[in-house]
């Protein structure tokens, strides 16, 4: 089983063959490129195959919220996506919280939610802990958990692995109304949970998580929004999506990530990936990235790097080849791209 990703492209810029990648096996892949190169457009070509593909199933981290025209397909869009507060392990309240678990207001979230299943449960559990914690704490500690009810990404119902890949054509996750923190949560939960199922049991399909703005995800420095802003908690997701890369293909989860940035990613996302789409990439950090992480990419990888939208050089580890790709056209709409004042 494969999926039709475009054309080979020949150096004098003509049209060659249909190029397919395998979608029967697992993998892990990076989409890199400069901005406005093509890189969601690339992933939506890709989760356009997988949504048509029996068997398999993309869910789509969304954190700009562009991938909704997939619903053409069938694909399910979650506009406000939800998860169970317990999908987050006790460490990860900690990390998504901005608290140390050592310090009192940590160490009390960190217990609250060992204890408790929901947002609401843990609050009350932090209220009822007057013997364990003084007045300041326990303040300090529902203001904290107040913050992220507040979010509105905690449901006691929120989203399943199961729910996630139970539509034949997969998920589109709509982050794109949330800031970093709770949109970091809500990956975690969703990559998390999707290894876990994989690994009890035989899923009805295979999940490809698929995740545009891959940065704002994995750059293990203090969170940053998509927009750029800081903010005081990590980026939680970042651990499980490591998990996804490095053990995720075993028990049948694949990754493709986005980003424009493979210099903010770990060196292990690069290194993992057996599937490199290269859109046109000229700053020096992010090609020093990509070469650092994989020797192979050094010398003519650089000069071969496509100049125009829509070209890729595919990187496939399975054929051990290289090529020039055009990607083909989308058939549901593609909602990037940069604003333009032309023709307005
Ligand atoms: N394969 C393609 N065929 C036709 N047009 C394309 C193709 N790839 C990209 N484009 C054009 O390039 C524009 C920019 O693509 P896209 O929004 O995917 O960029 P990007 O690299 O993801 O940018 P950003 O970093 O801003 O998300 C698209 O709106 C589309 O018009």
């Amino acid at each position: 089983m494969s999926g039709r990703l475009g054309a080979y492209r020949a150096r004098d810029g003509s049209r060659g063959a249909a190029v397919r990648i395998d979608l029967d096996g697992p993998h892990a892949g990076l989409v890199v490129g400069k901005r406005g190169y093509g890189k969601s457009y690339t992933l939506g070509v890709l989760a356009e195959e997988l949504a048509r593909a029996e068997g398999v199933a993309p869910v789509v981290a969304d954190p700009m919220g562009i991938f909704s025209s997939l619903a053409d397909f069938g694909t399910e869009v979650v506009a406000d996506p939800a998860v169970a507060a317990d999908a987050l392990a006790p460490r990860a309240w900690c990390d998504l919280l901005g608290l140390e678990p050592a310090a009192p207001e940590g160490a009390l979230v960190w217990q609250a939610a060992a204890a408790r299943s929901s947002v609401d449960g843990m609050r009350t559990f932090v209220a009822d802990a007057d013997t364990k914690a003084d007045r300041a704490t326990r303040r300090a500690a529902d203001n904290h958990l107040a913050l992220a009810e507040s979010w509105g990404v905690f449901a006691p119902d929120g989203l399943t692995p199961s729910d996630l890949i139970e539509p034949a054509a997969g998920t589109v996750l709509d982050l794109s109304g949330l800031d970093s923190a709770p949109a970091n949560a809500v990956l975690r939960a969703v990559a998390g949970g999707l290894y876990d199922h994989c690994v009890r049991g035989r899923p009805t399909r295979l999940p490809w998580l698929l995740v545009d703005e891959a940065h704002a995800f994995f750059a293990s420095e203090a969170g940053k929004s998509p927009t750029g802003s800081a903010t005081a908690s990590r980026n939680v997701a970042a651990s499980a999506l490591r998990t996804v890369l490095t053990r995720g293909r075993q028990p049948g989860l694949s990754f493709v990530g986005a980003t424009q940035r493979p210099s903010a990613l770990p060196a292990v996302a690069v290194s993992q990936a057996d599937l490199l789409l290269a859109h046109r990439l000229t700053s020096r950090a992010d090609l020093d990235a990509l070469a650092a992480a994989r020797p192979t990419y050094l010398g003519s990888f650089e000069e071969r790097l496509p100049a125009d939208p829509g070209e890729v050089l595919l990187v496939d580890d399975a054929t051990e080849s290289v090529h020039a790709v055009r990607i083909r056209e989308r058939e549901t709409a593609h909602g990037g791209g940069s604003p333009s004042a032309t023709g307005r």
